[in-house]
Order: C-alpha cells, then structure tokens, then sequence
C-alpha cells in the first residue's frame, strides 16, 4: 500500500481540496492521509463560505505526531493543492524536507492554486508568491492550469506552441513532469477539452470532449492531480498515468454533466474512478 500526506483544503459541503483527491485516490488503492489547510463550508467560487484558514503550526505538527509513532517513513509522496496562507508554503516545504531526510525516495506533487478573479477562486495573499519562490523548484511533480501556467512560467500561453515552450521553461526549473490541467484558449481545437504532459521524454497532448456545463464545476484540477499521483505511485509510466487519470477524469465530468450538478459527482462516478470506460489516447506532439 502506497501513502500519500495530502495538504489542502477541506471543504464540508461539496468537492474540492482534499474532499476532491481524497476519495479518488483511496478509490485506486491508494493510503491518503489528509491534513487540512483550511476548513471551509463550501468552496470559495460560491462567492461566499464560513470557516477558518487552519494555524500553520498545524502542518508541522501533525507531521511530527506521526514521526513520534514511527510511521513517516511510510509516506510516499506528498502532495501540495489549496494553501491557506502564505506562512503554511513554508511549513509544508519543512514537513516536505523532514519527510525526505527520512525516506529520500519521497515524491512531491505541488499543484499550485492560485487565487483566480474570473473564476472567482480566491487564495490567500502571498501564497502565489511563495509557491513560486519555494515550493516550484522542488516538486517533482507540477500541475498548473492555463493562467499558473502563464504566471509560473512568466511567458505568454496563446496557442500550442507557447504552451510546450511554457512547459519546456518550467521543466527546466526542476520538476521532472509537468501536467496543464486544462490548455483552454491556448489549445487546438476550442470544441475540446486538451491537457498538455511534459517530461524530458518530450510533450503530450490528450484530448476529450468538452462538456456544455451552465457552470464549470470546481475541484476539477485538485481530482486531476490526484489521480495523476495514484497512477504513477501504482506503478504505471507517466504516460500511462497521464492517459488513465484524463479518461477517468473525463467519465467523471460526463457524469457530472448528465445529473446536471455544479458539484462533482464523485460518488456516482466511483465505479469508473477506479476503472474508467473512455479511453482517449495520448499524442506525442514535441
Ligand atoms: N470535459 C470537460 N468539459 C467542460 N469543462 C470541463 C471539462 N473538464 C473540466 N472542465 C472544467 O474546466 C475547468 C478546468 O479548470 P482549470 O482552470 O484548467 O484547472 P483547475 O480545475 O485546477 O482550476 C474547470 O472549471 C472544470 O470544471
Ligand atoms: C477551498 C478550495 N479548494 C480548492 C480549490 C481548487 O479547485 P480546483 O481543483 O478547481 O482548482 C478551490 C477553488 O476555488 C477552493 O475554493
Ligand atoms: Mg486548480
């Protein structure tokens, strides 16, 4: 069994953060051990929420209590989405370093949200800053969207050819792989759905439908980089892991999108998380 320390947000109503990566990943066998950075009621793109950005001495803490029962070694991998604050960048970066002093073979998956004011997804000031500055050059594992692409890489991302330069530039600051969750307006085809992988290997891009959603589900990217995690620690190559993660993705959204729901629908969906019915291949393209 593979373990993964998982720090991002909880949200009680809905799906997002850990509440969208947990389930996904015990679902493909994976042990998650979820650490919250905040808990919220809903997520932020509602417009509004209650609850609390968790104190950051937590993140260490916790990390800690499980170093006293002698079981950190066992983690895997850890994995960074939604921070609450930008003093929590550096308590993870140091649970990250203490767990990679005890298991140097530990992976570090960093999905880096960023406060997004069209979507209406609101981070904490400074987070982006720190993510930028601390945690990007030591991930393994990066999975921007199209605008975390474009801030992270300080490059313009209109069309495909600007999108593998981005990733090309970000590869080259130190994580092995790059996902882009999502290429939107800088994809090939605006009636698709494309998601660009990158390693030293080269650059794929896997396309799938476009679903015609009134309102675009959020915690799409945090169930996105989960499965990506579970695939790769279950053994498959990266682009295995990038093609069974974007079709078990994909039958996900095409279920959301029959029960007309703005949120996830993960629980319906749990059958083709674990093993997905489409099955959309990925192309190399540089
Ligand atoms: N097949 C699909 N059809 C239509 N919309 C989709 C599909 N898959 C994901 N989405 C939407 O695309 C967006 C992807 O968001 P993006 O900004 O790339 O990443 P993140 O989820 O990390 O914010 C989300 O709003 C999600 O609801
Ligand atoms: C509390 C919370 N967690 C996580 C996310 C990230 O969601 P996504 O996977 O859509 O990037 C959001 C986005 O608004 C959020 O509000
Ligand atoms: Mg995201």
């Amino acid at each position: 069994m593979k373990n993964v320390l998982s720090i991002q947000s909880h949200v009680v109503f809905g799906y997002a953060g850990n509440k969208s990566a947990t389930f996904p990943m015990q679902l493909n066998g994976i042990d998650v051990w979820a650490l919250n950075t905040v808990q919220f009621s809903n997520h932020t793109q509602y417009g509004k929420w209650t609850g609390m950005v968790i104190p950051k001495e937590q993140i260490g803490e916790i990390v800690r209590g499980i170093d006293e029962i002698g079981e950190l070694a066992k983690c895997d991998a850890i994995y960074s989405g939604y921070i609450g604050s930008a003093e929590q960048v550096d308590e993870i970066i140091k649970a990250y370093h203490k767990i990679k002093s005890i298991n140097p073979n530990a992976l570090y998956l960093c999905d880096p949200v960023m406060g997004s004011p069209e979507k209406g997804c609101v981070v904490a000031a400074g987070v982006k800053e720190g993510l930028m500055n601390i945690a990007i050059p030591q991930a393994d594992i990066m999975t921007p969207n199209l605008l975390e692409l474009r801030e992270l890489s300080g490059l313009a991302v209109e069309n495909i050819d600007q999108a593998i330069a981005a990733v090309k530039h970000l590869l080259a600051k130190g994580p092995k792989i790059v996902v882009v969750k999502h290429l939107g307006s800088a994809g090939r085809d605006e009636n698709k759905f494309e998601m660009l992988m990158a390693t030293q290997d080269g650059v794929w891009s896997l396309m799938r439908p476009l679903y015609p959603f009134t309102k675009q589900p959020v915690g799409v990217g945090d169930l996105t980089a989960s499965l990506f995690l579970a695939n790769l620690l279950n053994g498959k190559s990266a682009l295995e892991a990038f093609e069974r993660m974007g079709n078990a993705v994909n039958d996900v959204m095409s279920i959301t999108h029959q029960l007309n729901s703005y949120e996830l629908q993960l629980i319906e969906a749990r059958h083709v998380i674990m093993n997905p019915i489409s099955d959309y291949k990925a192309e190399k393209i540089a």
